[in-house]
């Protein structure tokens, strides 16, 4: 661990301390102390060495010079370079200097919950790609980045040294290079500089060696042409850092409310504890609404439909951008498929194609719903938002930004899991992202509507609401559980500060967007691939080979064997049951698949005549749309859990979760219902 003095490793230190350490000794032989920290990480023992804070490696002081030697000298797999976000570039001089010297490092920018505060924002991913090493960012005292900094560190790098051109010394520098080849630990090219800075820890080290006296004469000639050498090589450093930052770091203005009566008027509203969660409610509903409207047509094409304009529900769907670029798919698929022989142009076109349709269809959405977080949290909005949510979620244990999550995933869970990201701590993450797959979402709620439609009279409506209360009130149980389980010693967030007011910059929100809609297409798409292929072995493949008809599937085997499930829970009969849990199992792609899957293996679309063929009763159809809406997300969903949480592990949990509660609500609903 490196860095300049205040920049917060030892709070860093302090944040690993508390999960990971085991055992806490001195580095030996130095009057200074040296912490060195012996850890277990993921049955790994690791080696921690918190290094007095130095401002460069060609350090003054005696603590400097500890830190300085440590790091020329030792051996060591990796340093976790820490550097304060409020003051980027000062602090980037030691990053610079231990990239130019080993070429190995993690770069982890501390403080980042001052700078935001601030209105400082850092392009990680830009800076990344110019230095070649990862940028984590971090806020050690609350915690967060921490373990993705540990993460990084363990992660084993090529080495590759920062170049820095050194301007008219150029010519002196590559000949002192030459001249330490195989001699010197590290770049010689670094130890070049540091020798024509007047370095004294390198002095010392080159004096040892035969090549001494002709490195001096040639320092001596450099002097003469240039005069002051030292000062070349720190202006060509801070040129190099100037050049690494250029575009990384942004500032937004900060908005007094001085300077606006609006926002003044606007904080009496979303400060106070009626009408702000009546505002917060408006603002989040608004926003998503056109999130989602631009994207899929959803809360428009259901409203339109309910009022009788089903011409409109259908253009408003396939002029979205998911319905354009579900045709664009579809079209290559038929291609495809007309191009090649059956199974395996079925396979190409219907699985894989398809399956990648499904990853860049989400795609637009998933950004969109992204710049908009970015820009609700940069405004100094979202904090307003979440203060004022508090309240309802308080005895879930969470704080009011789980409403992001909620609100989002009503939309679409996909979009929405990510976004638990604004949960401060893990464990409210998980504890937020476990049960959210309940949370029923538009595709969901298009087959509540059709089954809905059944039902008699005032049916129609409560049973929709029925369904809604119950998943949502099931997530903050499920939520609380989870919680008290998993983060009991951690409180989130009591006290909430709520920032100033920014002016949000486009390009500042567009590339917090674009880097989170990348990680959802690099983490979640390989795995949505392969559920979709799959899956479509599952409906085309039998025992017999390719198969025409589903009913000859693996799936409809599958369906068959586990017709027990529905027949118990709900009570349906024998035929009924397989086509149920068959089109379940399908439902799994995507939730509205249920419906078009009924509606093949019962032979009718209309929903009137495909319950009356499965001979469903009034509290069946209840049931079957508590257990729809309740059971295991989407293969996408599944896939942006997983990646999120980083864990399998959490993942089976929320599966079986759904599963669970999917099969006793509706067992209740209709064991209940029967009663009447
Ligand atoms: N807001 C905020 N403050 C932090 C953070 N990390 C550290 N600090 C504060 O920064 C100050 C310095 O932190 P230290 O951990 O002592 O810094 P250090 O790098 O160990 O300093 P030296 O050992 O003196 O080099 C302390 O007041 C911390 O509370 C952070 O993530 N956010
Ligand atoms: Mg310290």
């Amino acid at each position: 661990m490196a860095g300049q003095p205040n920049v917060g490793k030892s709070t860093f230190i302090n944040s690993v301390l508390g999960s990971y350490v085991s055992h806490v000794a001195n580095w030996p032989g130095v009057t200074v102390s040296i912490n060195v920290i012996e850890a277990l990480i993921d049955n790994e023992k690791v080696c921690l060495i918190d290094l007095p804070g130095t401002n460069s490696l060609s350090g003054g002081s005696e603590e400097e010079r500890i830190a300085a030697r440590f790091l020329i000298e030792e051996d060591y797999d990796n340093v976790v370079i820490v550097v304060d976000a409020v003051v980027l570039k000062r602090s980037m001089y030691l990053a610079l200097q231990i990239l130019e010297l080993r070429g190995i490092g993690v770069i982890a920018i501390n403080k980042i919950d001052m700078a935001l505060k601030a209105g400082i924002h850092i392009n990680k991913s830009l800076l990344e790609k110019r230095l070649q090493k990862p940028v984590v960012l971090m806020s050690a005292a609350d915690g967060e980045g921490v373990d993705e900094v540990i993460r990084k560190a363990m992660e084993r790098q090529h080495v590759r040294y920062l170049d820095v051109n050194y301007g008219d010394l150029e010519y002196y520098i590559t000949m002192i290079e030459k001249e330490l080849y195989g001699k010197v630990k590290g770049n010689p090219r670094w130890y070049a500089a540091e020798f024509m800075l007047g370095n004294k820890v390198v002095e010392e080290k080159l004096k040892a060696l035969e090549v001494y006296e002709k490195l001096v004469s040639l320092r001596e000639e450099a002097k003469k042409e240039l005069g002051d050498l030292g000062k070349i090589v720190i202006e060509s450093r801070w040129k190099k850092i100037e050049e690494l930052l250029s575009g990384v770091i942004e500032k937004e203005r900060v908005v007094t409310t001085k300077e606006s009566k609006i926002l003044e008027w606007m904080d009496k509203i979303m400060l106070h504890p009626i009408l702000g969660i009546i505002a917060s409610f408006l603002i989040l509903f608004t926003i998503m609404s056109i999130a989602f409207t631009v994207n899929t047509g959803f809360p428009l094409n259901i409203i339109m439909e309910a009022v009788g304009r089903k011409d409109i529900a259908t253009l408003l769907e396939h002029y979205s951008i998911s319905g354009i670029l579900g045709e664009v798919f579809n079209a290559i698929s038929v291609v495809v498929k007309n191009a090649l022989p059956p199974p395996v142009g079925s396979l190409i076109g219907d699985g894989i194609i398809l399956g990648v349709g499904t990853v860049l269809s989400f795609f637009p959405l998933v950004f969109t719903v992204y710049l908009l977080l970015a820009l609700l949290e940069d405004s100094g909005l979202a904090s307003r938002i979440a203060v004022a949510m508090d309240p309802l979620f308080r005895p879930a244990g969470l704080s009011g930004k789980a409403v992001f999550p909620i609100v989002i995933s009503m939309g679409c869970n996909v979009a929405g899991v990510p976004t638990a990201r604004v949960m401060r701590t893990k464990s409210a993450k998980i504890a937020t992202i476990i049960p959210l797959p309940l949370v029923p979402c538009q595709a969901r709620l298009v087959v509540l509507l059709a089954l809905a439609s059944v039902l008699p009279g005032m049916l129609k409506a409560l049973s929709i609401l029925y369904v809604y209360t119950l998943a949502l009130g099931l997530f903050l149980i499920i939520a609380a559980i989870i919680k008290k389980i998993i983060g009991s010693d951690e409180v989130e967030e009591l006290i909430m500060e709520i920032p100033p007011y920014h002016v949000p910059k486009l390009r500042v929100i567009s590339w917090i967007a674009w880097d989170n809609a990348k990680h959802f297409l690099e983490k979640a798409g390989t795995v949505i691939l392969i559920f979709s292929v799959i899956l479509w072995f599952l409906v085309n493949t039998g025992p017999q080979g390719f198969v025409n008809s589903i009913d000859q599937s693996w799936g409809a085997i599958i369906g068959k064997a586990l017709e027990y499930i529905p027949m118990a829970v709900l009570g349906l009969g024998k035929e009924a049951s397989w086509i149920v849990s068959l089109s379940m199992l399908v439902g799994t792609v995507a939730k509205e698949v249920v419906l078009e899957t009924l509606a093949i293996l019962t032979g009718t679309s209309n929903v009137y005549q495909m319950v009356t063929k499965l001979g469903l009763s009034v509290p069946q159809v209840l049931g079957l749309m508590v257990a729809i809406t309740l059971y295991i997300p989407c293969v996408a969903t599944i896939a942006v859990i997983r990646s999120e949480t980083g864990s399998w592990k959490w993942t089976l949990l929320s599966i079986v979760i759904s599963i669970t509660l999917s099969m006793v609500v509706s067992y209740i609903t209709v064991s209940i219902l029967r009663l009447w």
